[in-house]
Order: structure tokens, then C-alpha cells, then sequence
């Protein structure tokens, strides 16, 4: 299928990476979307992990141990070490990293978290593209500056270039696209992709959901929105993406205090600084296969220090 949209970003890349017709120009991506040998993931196969039950680990360096601070839990390890006898215990899951999508509208802090996190090894997966509804947009900046393909989407009435929702689950399945991030994009996920991605599309929104969401409610508007009613609590929420507007399953919040004298701009800084945390915690769970589901649907996250734990 011939693409009918331009990939924004870095220029076609002469590497023995698999390339992927994309609109008028062939892409290469490099497997694991530009990991360094340097990349700490890739320093961490010097570790055995096996894949079976959760229990207390160790995993140890072959040959050898390190200081420990701590007694984690992982998917397993051939090597068992008391802490206390000072090992080093890492953290180390199984499974090949994941791949990710975000969807962004505006600056891209999100994004830009979850990407850092990537790039200091704390997340088992990486951003391998970036989709807009606004080519120039401060997170589309960003992704052309870090390497990151950036998609547009969806097609401007006005303009040539972006993809139809067909094309874009075309180009996201193409990527092998694990799991797609909502950080601040600001148009209607289509059901093409809703239902090409079940239980993998994911959305930050900046209230404690269901209050203050749907449609009409997006940045700015929802802290004045919370400050002109009175609540004295707020906070991120990222949820599931059905599809309408902010009404998917939630899998995490965060509270903050909403202050007498808040303006909107005060209110929006604390609860964005929670949402870079909460996002990146809750994409590490998603790449380590740490989400679970109650028996009335609700979903949970499995705890990293003691998997007999879910919040
Ligand atoms: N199918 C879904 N798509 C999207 C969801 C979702 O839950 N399901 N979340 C939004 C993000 N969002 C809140 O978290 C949100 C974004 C935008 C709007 C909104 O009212 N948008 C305006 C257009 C704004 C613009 O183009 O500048 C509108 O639709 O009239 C509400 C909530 C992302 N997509
Ligand atoms: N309803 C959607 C919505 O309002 N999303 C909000 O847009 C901001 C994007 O910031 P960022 O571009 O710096 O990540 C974030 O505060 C996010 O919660």
C-alpha cells in the first residue's frame, strides 16, 4: 500500500536495519530503535534470567556478585543471593523490550519523561515513533532532535500529507507497535485503531477521572474547571482508551492538594509534575508484563518489589 504521507524526522538512514515503505521515502529503523551498545539494557545481558514464577532473586553477573541494597523481585533468576550478604540484586525482567508509540498534541513532557526513562534503562521498552496532529508542535520537535520518527495523523482537510485511521494501523502493525501513549493529544482516537489495539492504548488525563473529562476538557480548560469547583483534591489518571473521550477502564491515579489561592497555571504545574512520574511507572509495569485484572475488570498494577502485591 502505497502511503500517502511524509514521515517527518531523520533522514532515511543507510544501516542494514530492516527499512519500512513509508510514504515517499523508505525509513530504516535500527532494531530497538537506536540502542547504543552503551544502552544499559544492552550491558544487562551479561545476566541470566529465566522466564518462570516470581520469587526472590538475585540476579547474579556470571562469576560473581555485587554489594546489594536491596531484596527485589523479578520473573526468576538461576542464581539465588541473600542481600544481606552483600550482593548487588538488580532488577532484571524477561522478554524482548517493547515497542512504543506516543501520541502527542503540544510541548511533549510526557513523551519526553517516558523517552528519558528509556534512554537511563528503568524502562523496558522504547519510543520507536512519535504520531501528531501538529507536525510542528514542541514533541514533534523533540522527536526529530532524538532520532524518532514522527508520523502525522490525522490528515489535515487542508493538507496532503498524514495518514487515514487504515494507514496508520497499517504503519503502527508494520512497526510492530506494542503498546500506543496518549500524552497530550488532543483528537478522537479512531475505533479502527481502538480495535486494531485492544487493552494496549493508553492515555494520561489531568484530573482524577471521571470528573472533569470528555470532551471539551483537555489542558488548561480542566484545571480552571477543577479550581472554579471547589475540589480540593486533583491529580493524573491514565486509563484505558475506549472509544470516547476519557471513559476507559483507569489503571493508575495520583492526588494533589488544590490550594485556595491556586491559579490554573499553579494547579496544572503540580499535577504535571505527578504525571511524569505516574506515566513512567505505569509504562514500566506495562513493559514488564507486571498488569493484571480484577474479576469485575478492573485493572492492576503488580507490585515490582513483591509481586504478591497489586495498587
Ligand atoms: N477514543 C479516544 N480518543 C482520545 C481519548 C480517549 O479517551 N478516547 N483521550 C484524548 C485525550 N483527552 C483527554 O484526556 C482529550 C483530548 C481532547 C478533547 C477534546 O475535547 N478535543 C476537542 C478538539 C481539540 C483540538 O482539536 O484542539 C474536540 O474533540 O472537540 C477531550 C479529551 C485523546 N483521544
Ligand atoms: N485531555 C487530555 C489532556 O488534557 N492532556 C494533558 O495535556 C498535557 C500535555 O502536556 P505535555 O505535552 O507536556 O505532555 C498533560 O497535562 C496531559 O495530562
Amino acid at each position: 500500500m502505497e502511503l500517502q504521507h511524509i514521515v517527518y524526522g531523520v533522514s532515511p538512514k543507510l544501516s542494514p536495519a530492516p527499512s519500512i515503505p513509508i510514504g515517499k521515502q523508505l525509513f530504516s529503523l535500527k532494531p530497538h530503535s537506536l540502542l547504543s551498545s552503551s544502552h544499559p539494557s544492552i550491558q544487562s545481558q551479561n545476566f541470566e534470567v529465566l522466564s518462570g514464577a516470581y520469587y526472590p532473586i538475585n540476579i547474579a553477573k556470571r562469576g560473581g556478585c555485587y554489594s546489594s541494597r536491596r531484596r527485589v523481585w523479578c520473573s526468576s533468576s538461576r542464581d539465588i543471593a541473600d542481600p544481606n550478604e552483600g550482593h548487588e540484586v538488580r532488577t532484571q525482567v524477561t522478554g524482548r523490550r517493547k515497542k512504543l508509540a506516543v501520541f502527542v498534541s503540544g510541548g511533549g513532557s510526557n513523551f519526553k519523561s517516558i523517552h528519558e526513562a528509556s534512554k537511563r534503562g528503568s524502562l523496558h521498552g522504547d519510543v520507536i515513533v512519535l504520531v501528531t496532529n501538529k507536525s510542528e508542535c514542541g514533541g514533534a520537535e523533540y522527536a526529530r532532535n532524538n532520532g524518532i520518527p514522527v508520523i502525522l495523523f490525522p490528515k489535515a482537510k487542508d493538507e496532503s500529507d498524514g495518514l487515514c485511521p487504515n494507514e496508520l494501523v497499517d504503519t503502527l502493525r508494520r512497526l510492530e507497535v506494542d503498546f500506543i501513549l496518549l500524552a497530550g493529544y488532543l483528537k478522537l482516537i479512531p475505533v479502527e485503531l481502538i480495535r486494531a489495539y485492544e487493552r494496549s492504548i493508553f492515555n494520561i488525563h489531568p484530573s482524577l477521572l471521571p470528573a472533569f473529562g470528555g470532551k471539551g476538557h483537555y489542558g488548561m480548560k480542566v484545571h480552571k474547571a477543577v479550581i472554579a469547583s471547589g475540589a480540593r483534591f486533583s491529580g493524573p489518571t491514565i486509563h484505558y482508551v475506549d472509544e470516547h473521550y476519557d471513559t476507559g477502564r483507569i489503571l493508575a491515579q495520583r492526588v494533589v492538594p488544590v490550594l485556595a489561592n491556586d491559579t490554573a497555571e499553579e494547579l496544572a504545574a503540580r499535577v504535571l509534575r505527578e504525571e511524569h512520574q505516574l506515566y513512567v511507572e505505569v509504562v514500566e509495569a506495562l513493559c514488564e508484563d507486571r498488569i493484571v485484572w480484577r474479576k469485575d475488570g478492573v485493572p492492576l498494577i503488580r507490585s515490582k518489589e513483591n509481586p504478591n502485591e497489586t495498587y
